[in-house]
């Protein structure tokens, strides 16, 4: 495999042992990692240095959400990492996002700050109960719209508005979809989903997968499964040109 890798590996683990289990059958080559709230609360950043130097590119998931100064100084924090994503919620509002990617100005090798627009595990229903009635792709639209003014490297949406989001924003913006599952694995709490393969052709640059991988008997030959699903589809320039 020649190119950077498309695949993001979620690393959601108990443990330390379990995780460490995992990225040994893992190629830092074939993937990158995704460390979340589960893995940095119990193991914190010493881990995270750990994956970067058995050289795994490095997702760091927190998706920070609070008022701009706390956020900002949160993104800073991740950043003095030194990993390669950090997030925060898109719907902390215009003035902490730009707070966060002020923060990171003046960086010799600052990391892809994107934002979250709408969490793959929520439907129309769900949207309405927390006051957000209306169609999960349109809010999407309306915070990826207010994530790329705000200066910020790209959004997480689910694939099924990779799409919308690119014939409005154009090939810039950056878009992570998690919520990718292939055809044969449970969806679970997942609730806006596509196959890698429909993800990629749909203009994602980067699919977040978790339990299809870390779940399987055989995680590599997951992983290689996936790769032979997507392999030949054309790299959307977002990807091609900043990796
Ligand atoms: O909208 C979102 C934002 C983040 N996630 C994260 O991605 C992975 C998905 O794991 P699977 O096992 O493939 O479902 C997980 O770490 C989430 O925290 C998301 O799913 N949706």
């Amino acid at each position: 495999m020649t190119e950077e890798p498309r695949i993001i590996v979620a690393l959601d683990c108990p443990s330390e042992a379990e995780a460490l289990r995992l990225t040994a059958q893992l190629d830092p080559a074939r993937c990158r990692l995704k460390v979340g709230k589960e893995l940095f609360t119990r193991l914190g950043p010493v881990f995270v240095e750990r994956l970067q130097r058995d050289g795994f590119a490095v997702f760091l998931d927190l998706k920070f959400h609070d008022i701009p100064n706390t956020v900002a100084a949160a993104c800073a924090a991740a950043a003095d990492l030194g990993v390669w994503m950090i997030n925060v919620h898109a719907s902390g509002g215009r003035a902490m996002m730009v707070a966060a990617r002020e923060r990171l100005v003046g960086r010799s090798r600052p990391p892809r700050l994107i934002a979250v627009t709408v969490l793959t595990s929520l439907d129309e229903t769900d949207l309405s109960e927390i006051g957000c009635p209306g169609d999960p792709a349109q809010r999407v639209l309306q915070l990826a719209r207010l994530t790329n003014e705000a200066g910020l490297d790209g959004i997480v949406c689910s694939p099924r508005e990779a799409a919308l989001v690119r014939a409005a924003v154009g090939p810039g913006l950056c878009l992570v979809t998690p919520g990718v599952r292939p055809a044969t694995t449970a969806v679970g709490d997942q609730k806006r989903v596509m196959t890698p393969r429909e993800a990629l052709v749909a203009g994602a640059d980067y699919l977040v997968i978790g339990r299809p991988i870390t779940a399987a008997p055989d995680p590599m030959a997951a992983l290689a499964a996936i790769e032979s699903e997507i392999e030949g589809l054309d790299r959307p320039p977002a990807a091609r040109e900043k990796n």
